[in-house]
């Protein structure tokens, strides 16, 4: 049988009841920050045909990328490249990208080395509405097309002339949204 000793203070009651609430929104919170990270999908764009002299930076790149999200084509920044895809026609490795293209949340092009591809990808991302960002190092002494660098929108289009110790800030920035 029980018996109930006393009254709870009524001052308990809601203090822990909206403490409770407060640590479950809380987790609620955590939680949908953790899983909308996991789940957000990024397009990566780097040369590949068009020359590998950045490869090993891009992987640096989809490192930190990857604190963001889901890189979908991690495959720009294999060495071997040549080896994982040479198995794959071209209108394979096309409509596989394009497909990625459309499911992705946000595109980050590393647009120093000029390449037709990751020109074609930025293009059909704009056509797709897509979050851009394209970063430029004006340390390679190259100029960047002003079909990139004049289509900056400040918005969804962002282009960034950086130095590689820049990165961390600007994607922090780019994907604070
Ligand atoms: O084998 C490939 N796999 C592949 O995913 N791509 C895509 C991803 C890159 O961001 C971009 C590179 O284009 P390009 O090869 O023209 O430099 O195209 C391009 C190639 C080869 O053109």
């Amino acid at each position: 049988m029980l018996e109930v000793v006393g009254s709870i203070p009524s001052q308990v009651i809601p203090k822990t009841t909206n403490s409770f609430l407060a640590w479950c929104s809380a987790l609620r919170g955590f939680w949908s920050s953790i899983t909308y990270k996991q789940m957000r999908k990024i397009y990566f764009c780097g040369s590949i045909r068009a020359g590998r002299q950045d490869v090993e930076l891009y992987g640096r790149i989809i490192e930190q990328l990857q604190a963001y999200g889901i890189v979908l084509t991690e495959h720009v920044a294999n060495k071997e490249i040549e080896l994982s895809e040479v198995n794959l026609d071209d209108k394979f490795i096309h409509d596989r990208d394009i497909e990625w293209l459309e499911n992705c949340d946000a595109v980050v092009a590393e647009v120093t080395q000029p390449s037709l591809g990751v020109g074609y990808e930025i293009g059909r991302a704009v056509a797709m509405k897509k979050r851009l960002l394209c970063l430029f190092r004006p340390a390679s002494g190259k100029k960047l097309s002003a079909m990139i660098g004049g289509a900056y929108d400040s918005q969804s289009f962002i282009v960034k002339h950086y130095a590689e110790l820049d990165v961390p800030q600007i994607l922090q920035e780019f994907f604070s949204y």
